[in-house]
């Protein structure tokens, strides 16, 4: 595992599809080595703001920075190659392929295969039960199981940023609680992480810093404890006004 050195800058951005923009100036700014995470209600332009940072949407002005690097001009494959992974929603696994086949898939990018085992080794280590089922088809692996093996191949190529796309979504409340144990464990490892979640006590719980979106533009952003309070929050999640 690499401990973090470079923070993520999302600066004055507008982006979305074809002619329209979904975002609008957006400031959002991840630390290196730290959990921000991103709120906001179905729409507010989360999953764009992630495809922005990944290379996948029009940008029509503003920059995205990885450390001292532009990547809001790169492919997308470039930008993996700097060093961010995602992590898709819920358990997706590859049902026929067993655990270890799912990881290899998960590590197509690293090429050295003393790498690959060194990689297998350190993620075995978080995922002991990964471990013990290497060899079964993942498509038997129980929910929980399941996303910890999609969470464990997306870390493959031993990312410095991971991106989690709704990392709970559909998962029942034991596995969503391993999912945010996995979370804590990463934080701790040093790796920098960006977290788009609707479960949003457990997510403020996770998280050192948060932004509330809507309609494409920040509302308000701050330490997860002062947004705890924020009534913006309040107002979007739990209907106080
Ligand atoms: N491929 C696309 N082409 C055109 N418009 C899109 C596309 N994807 C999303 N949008 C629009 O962009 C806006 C923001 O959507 P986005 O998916 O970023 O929101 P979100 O916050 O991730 O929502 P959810 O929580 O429902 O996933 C929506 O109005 C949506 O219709």
């Amino acid at each position: 595992m690499m401990t973090a050195t470079r923070d993520l800058d999302v600066v004055n951005l507008s982006a979305g599809y074809d002619r329209a923009d979904v975002l609008t100036e957006m400031n959002v700014s991840a630390k290196a080595g730290s959990v921000t995470c991103i709120l906001g209600a179905n729409g507010a332009g989360k999953s764009t703001l992630i495809r922005s940072i990944l290379g996948l949407c029009r940008v029509s002005s503003g920059t995205v920075r990885f450390g001292s690097d532009v990547i809001s001009d790169m492919p997308t494959h470039r930008i993996a190659a700097l060093g961010i992974a995602t992590i898709p929603e819920g358990n997706r696994v590859f049902p026929r392929m067993t655990v270890l086949e799912n990881l290899r898939v998960g590590g197509l990018l690293v090429r050295d295969a003393a790498r690959e085992r060194k990689r297998l080794d350190e993620l075995f280590n978080i995922f002991p039960r990964l471990e013990e089922r290497r060899n079964q088809l993942a498509g038997t692996l129980s929910g929980g199981e399941r996303s910890m093996l999609s969470i464990a191949r997306g870390l493959m190529t031993d990312p410095e940023f991971v991106i989690f796309d709704e990392p709970s979504l559909g998962l029942s409340p034991l596995f969503v609680g391993e999912v945010f144990k996995i979370v804590r464990r990463l934080k701790e490892s040093g790796v920098t992480i960006l977290l788009v979640e609707q479960n949003v006590r457990q997510t403020l719980d996770v998280a050192d810093y948060g932004y509330l979106l809507s309609q494409g533009r920040v509302v308000t952003a701050g330490p997860t404890e002062t947004l705890k309070n924020d009534p913006e929050l309040h107002k979007a999640y739990f209907g106080v006004h």
